[in-house]
């Protein structure tokens, strides 16, 4: 009996797994032709490697939009033992950094990022989580605010006016190098903003020992290292003698941050009961916060104070600088743009001796350059790369976590399907186009989108502005007798930020400017 209820039951199983199957061949082939004649994106899948380490190439914006033109703009890279994804059209950056922002906004923990961001207690270079949410609200409101921005007006207007003095007294004898001036002009302004004080010798622009410390940390941050692709071959930092590096120019940066916020705890305490928070450094609102912390909502730990610290630096020296350098370029290749520029500033500013910051408003012209030098000169060309915090799909495929993401903007900002003649400089084109650089419209995004969007957009373009303007109004500009217009160099080097190989050398002609008094 049992025997025979052993058979029965064993014929059941077998007859109602075939018809599960057969139920479940029946389903799957009718999804498939609905997906079919619906057109709906195929199941989640696997995104396809289509390349490795090396396709990234010299400079990879470059490399990656030539795979882009030939798998699409969503491919997938196997990059050591890192998977990655690079977007590079506005529909998927959209995707990504609006529909799944959540998702994607977290950052990668490399060696490199790691150890400038003090493991991960700054806002830049720290993952997604709490930590971070509170250091972008105390970065977004009270140490990068408008109001902020405006308190810093004489600190940009005096920074423009000592480059604009040091033109002149080296223009009559030599040919000027404004790479270099404008990255000691910007640098010049953050010091000043970070710490209340200038580095350089008064009233000159020229480098200061920690000035070059902050530009050997941000090639260092820009640079490639085996070890961010091969996380499991970490050592290989030791042999190559990448950790010894980082960590001697931690130790330094780490003793002049703990120099100053020293400086500046004695000085506050011997000045109880002040309450000027308008007159406050970075490293003054800093302090106050974490001294008041019933109000700011969280304890600010000193590690935390020095790696946002760290974050102003690089994100206020070589940007600006880069963006004014490309700016100038362009300029010197197009007179007639040039002129229009230099005409626009000279009338609205007639024969004040000076142009401040209230002419700005006046300069849509010089406005209209500044964006599009953003734009064919997207100076970090692939973001800040970013990873994904949790399993996602993205046009029907399946992005796993930990998969590392690289928006391609400087091909966005250069993609003939949203731009006319995208190669060329035209700064009309801004003229009748309501496109910013927001984060809003994805195929201009210099300063990234989403929750990791930049917060310092403003205290940057300010700088660059009133830089722009005087150097257009108290100079007319000449390439040096050695060069032609064909022969000015446009190449890029490779590295977070993205400057020209050869620095920009000029002769600077003042102009004879009857000042009313
Ligand atoms: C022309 C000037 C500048 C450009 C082009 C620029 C560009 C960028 C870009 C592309 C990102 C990454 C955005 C993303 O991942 O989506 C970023 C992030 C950031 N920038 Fe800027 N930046 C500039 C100026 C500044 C200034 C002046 C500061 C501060 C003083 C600053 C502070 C930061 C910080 C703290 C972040 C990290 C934000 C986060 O991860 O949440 N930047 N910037």
């Amino acid at each position: 009996m049992d025997k025979i209820l052993d058979y029965q039951s064993f014929v059941i199983t077998v007859l109602v797994s075939i018809v599960t199957l057969l139920l479940a061949l029946l389903v799957f082939n009718f999804n498939l032709r609905s997906r079919r004649r619906r057109k709906l994106p195929p199941s989640p899948q696997r995104l396809p490697v289509i390349g490795n380490l090396h396709q990234l190439g010299e400079l990879p914006h470059r490399s990656l939009r030539r795979l882009a033109e030939k798998y699409g703009p969503l491919m997938h890279l196997q990059l050591g033992q890192i998977p990655a994804i690079i977007v590079s059209s506005p529909e998927v950056a959209s995707e990504v950094m609006k529909t799944h922002d959540l998702a994607f906004c977290s950052r990668p923990a490399t060696p490199v990022m790691m150890k400038f961001s003090y493991n991960g207690s700054d806002m830049a270079f720290t993952k997604y989580g709490e930590h971070w949410r509170q250091l972008k609200r105390l970065g977004t409101l009270e140490i990068l605010s408008m109001k902020r921005v405006q308190h810093f007006r004489n600190v940009r207007e005096e920074e423009v006016h000592v480059l604009i003095q040091n033109i002149r007294r080296s223009c009559s004898q030599e040919p000027v190098n404004l790479s270099e001036m404008f990255l000691c002009m910007s640098n010049n302004i953050i010091c000043r903003e970070v710490f209340g004080k200038r580095f350089s010798d008064d009233g000159q622009c020229n480098r200061s020992e920690h000035h070059d410390l902050v530009l050997e940390i941000i090639e260092l941050m820009g640079g490639f290292f085996l070890a961010d692709f091969f996380p499991s071959f970490k050592w290989l930092s030791v042999v190559t003698g990448l950790q010894g590096k980082l960590e001697r120019n931690f130790k330094r940066m780490n003793e002049f941050f703990e120099r100053e916020i020293e400086e500046h705890s004695l000085s506050m305490k011997n000045d109880l009961g002040r309450d000027d928070k308008e007159e406050d450094d970075f490293v003054d609102v800093l302090l106050k916060s974490q001294k008041d912390s019933t109000n700011l909502g969280f304890s600010l730990t000193r590690d935390q104070i020095k790696g946002v610290l760290l974050n102003m630096f690089l994100g206020g020296t070589d940007t600006s600088a880069a963006t004014l350098e490309w700016a100038m370029t362009e300029l010197m290749r197009y007179p007639s743009i040039m002129k229009k520029a230099q005409d626009e500033v000279r009338s609205v500013v007639g024969n004040k001796g000076k142009v401040d910051e209230n002419d700005l408003q006046h300069l849509q012209y010089l406005k209209f350059i500044i964006n599009e030098t953003l734009r064919l000169h997207c100076i970090v060309p692939l973001l800040i790369p970013r990873e994904s915090r949790q399993d996602c799909t993205l046009f029907g495929y399946d992005i796993p976590k930990n998969t590392r993401v690289f928006v391609n903007a400087w091909v966005m900002a250069r993609d003939p399907k949203s731009w006319h003649n995208p190669e060329v400089f035209m700064p009309e084109r801004f003229e009748e186009n309501a496109i910013n650089f927001k984060g809003q419209h994805f195929e201009f995004i210099p300063f990234g989108a989403g929750r990791r969007i930049c917060p310092g957009i403003q205290f940057g373009v300010a700088a660059i502005e009133i830089a722009l303007a005087n150097i257009l109004y108290h100079f007319n500009w000449e390439l040096p007798s050695w060069l032609s217009y064909e022969d000015i160099d446009m190449t890029e080097t490779f590295g977070l930020v993205l400057h020209k190989r050869s620095p920009l050398v000029l002769m600077a002609r003042p102009i004879n400017i009857l000042v009313k008094t």
